[in-house]
């Protein structure tokens, strides 16, 4: 069928569209940008008709009509993969539970293990040969799309035209329901400003990154900060392989620190799977052929980045204990974010050949309610907290107090590198601590 035919055969309005699901379903939403927002207020407004629609999301940026009309979670009941600010408030409420996952896996759980009855997603305006860019979110997009009983697209055309990678579009043949109307400005998170401990930490991983080096910052604002730190140094060619896209690869591209020309793969490309900042980076993104959008079971792949010389990942976490077990997505029972991609990323960076992967964090905290000062180091993490990276992956811990390489270092030899890296003001309460558990030797010390 011509294509413009095709597409005005399966235009419709979100309030006929959302008639697909039926309760009891499964319905997905998409990441961060790519959230429907159309028929998202459409299905909320069916809520008195339909019981135990399961909807699965993450990242979301803007407020979900399907859980804010429906406190009791009777009618929807919303699942997210990964915490951003607002899931994590529906959380603390009862509102909203966490699917654990480990990034790169997420196409493949689609592919083997979940049904999805209607996936619902935003996509750029359709091209001139059928083709709507999944944009800012690829992720797990074409894997869902591929399992739906039915794809429903909002066109959004705010949202830019991302270059491929790959699984970077959908083509109208592989769509069921068009719908348009007014869309929103694009929600954006802006860089949080750099403060002087950011500096420290930044300092010490900036002595790792030479030329050539390809990094990969986490999400967060440190990460962010560290990377905007970079552009102020003198380092030449740095590539990019990440699987978040962040204000701070513009700002070091614009400033010539990026141009990706030695990576092993990808030559020539800034290689992201999923894009969230401010409007100016999505502006950048548009039509942008430095930058190559791929799936995350590429980007997250340990093979992948294995294949990368010189892969810098920088991440960062909530808290750490003296065995080198790591938590960025928990505080105890309360779930913060999600695994994401952290574990993929310090594995990769491990398996590169001089790669290197950074934990870095501040070595305190301030309790809102309590204005407490709180150590992140800890003897053994919280009751119920979860461990993100297990201490046999462990590489590089760094706050502002330095940097405790634990590859392939016993208990005793993590506990005193650990510890080094506590704020003073703690170190001794966890010497004890150190003690009690064994790992404290006579000649142990802090340098
Ligand atoms: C490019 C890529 O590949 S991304 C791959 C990497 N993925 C990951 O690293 C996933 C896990 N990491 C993360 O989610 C983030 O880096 C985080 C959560 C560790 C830090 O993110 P930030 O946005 O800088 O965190 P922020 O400081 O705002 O804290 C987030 C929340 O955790 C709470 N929190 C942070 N540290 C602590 C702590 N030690 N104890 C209790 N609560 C804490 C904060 O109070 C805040 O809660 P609130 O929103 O109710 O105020
Ligand atoms: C959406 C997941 C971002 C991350 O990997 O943390």
């Amino acid at each position: 069928m011509d294509i413009q035919r095709e597409y005005r055969a399966k235009l419709t309005v979100a309030e006929q569209a959302v008639k697909m699901v039926k309760s009891g379903h499964w319905v997905d939403y998409s990441f961060a940008t790519a959230q429907p927002i159309l028929l998202d207020k459409a299905l909320a407004a069916r809520t008195g008709e339909l019981w135990d629609v399961k909807i699965r999301g993450g990242l979301i940026l803007n407020p979900l009509a399907v859980v804010e009309g429906d406190p009791s979670r009777k009618h929807f009941c919303y699942n997210s993969w990964h915490f951003s600010g607002y899931e994590r408030n529906l959380s603390d409420q009862g509102l909203c539970d966490y699917i654990p996952m480990i990034y790169r896996n997420k196409p493949l759980l689609y592919r083997k293990s979940l049904d999805v009855d209607v996936a619902m997603m935003s996509v750029a305006p359709m091209d001139k040969d059928g083709f709507f860019s999944f944009s800012l979110t690829n992720s797990a997009s074409k894997a869902i799309s591929e399992k739906a009983k039915t794809v429903i697209v909002e066109v959004n055309k705010n949202l830019p035209v991302a270059c491929g990678g790959q699984e970077n579009c959908i083509h109208i043949s592989e769509v069921d329901i068009i719908v348009e109307g007014n869309n929103p400005v694009l929600p954006v998170i802006n860089p949080a400003p750099i403060t002087e401990t950011d500096k420290k930490i930044a300092k010490y991983i900036m002595e790792q990154v030479k030329d050539r080096s390809t990094i990969q910052l986490g999400i967060g604002a440190l990460p962010n900060a560290v990377g905007t730190m970079l552009a102020e140094s003198d380092i030449k060619d740095l590539g990019v392989h990440t699987e978040l896209l962040v204000d701070a690869y513009m700002i070091l591209t614009k400033a010539g620190r990026i141009t990706n020309k030695y990576k092993n793969i990808d030559k020539g490309k800034a290689v992201w799977s999923l894009c969230v900042g401010s409007q100016e980076l999505y502006d950048w993104v548009n039509n942008n052929a430095g930058l190559a959008s791929y799936p995350i079971n590429y980007t997250n792949a340990p093979q992948v980045m294995a294949a990368i010389d010189n892969l810098i990942t920088i991440n960062n976490c909530v808290e750490v204990d003296i065995l080198g077990q790591v938590t960025s997505e928990t505080s105890g029972s309360r779930q913060i974010s999600g695994t994401g991609g952290q574990l993929d990323f310090l594995t990769g960076g491990y398996m590169s050949e001089g790669g290197k992967s950074f934990i870095c964090f501040h070595s305190t905290f301030t309790e809102k309610k309590t204005g407490e000062m709180k150590s992140r180091v800890l003897m053994s993490l919280p009751q119920s907290s979860v461990v993100t990276n297990p201490r046999s992956q462990a590489h590089y811990l760094v706050t502002e107090w330095g940097m405790a390489d634990l590859a392939g270092r016993s208990v005793w030899e993590r506990a005193e590198r650990i510890i080094g890296i506590a704020h003073p003001q703690f170190r001794d309460e966890l010497i004890k601590g150190a003690e009690k558990l064994g790992i404290w030797r006579r000649t142990n010390k802090i340098l």
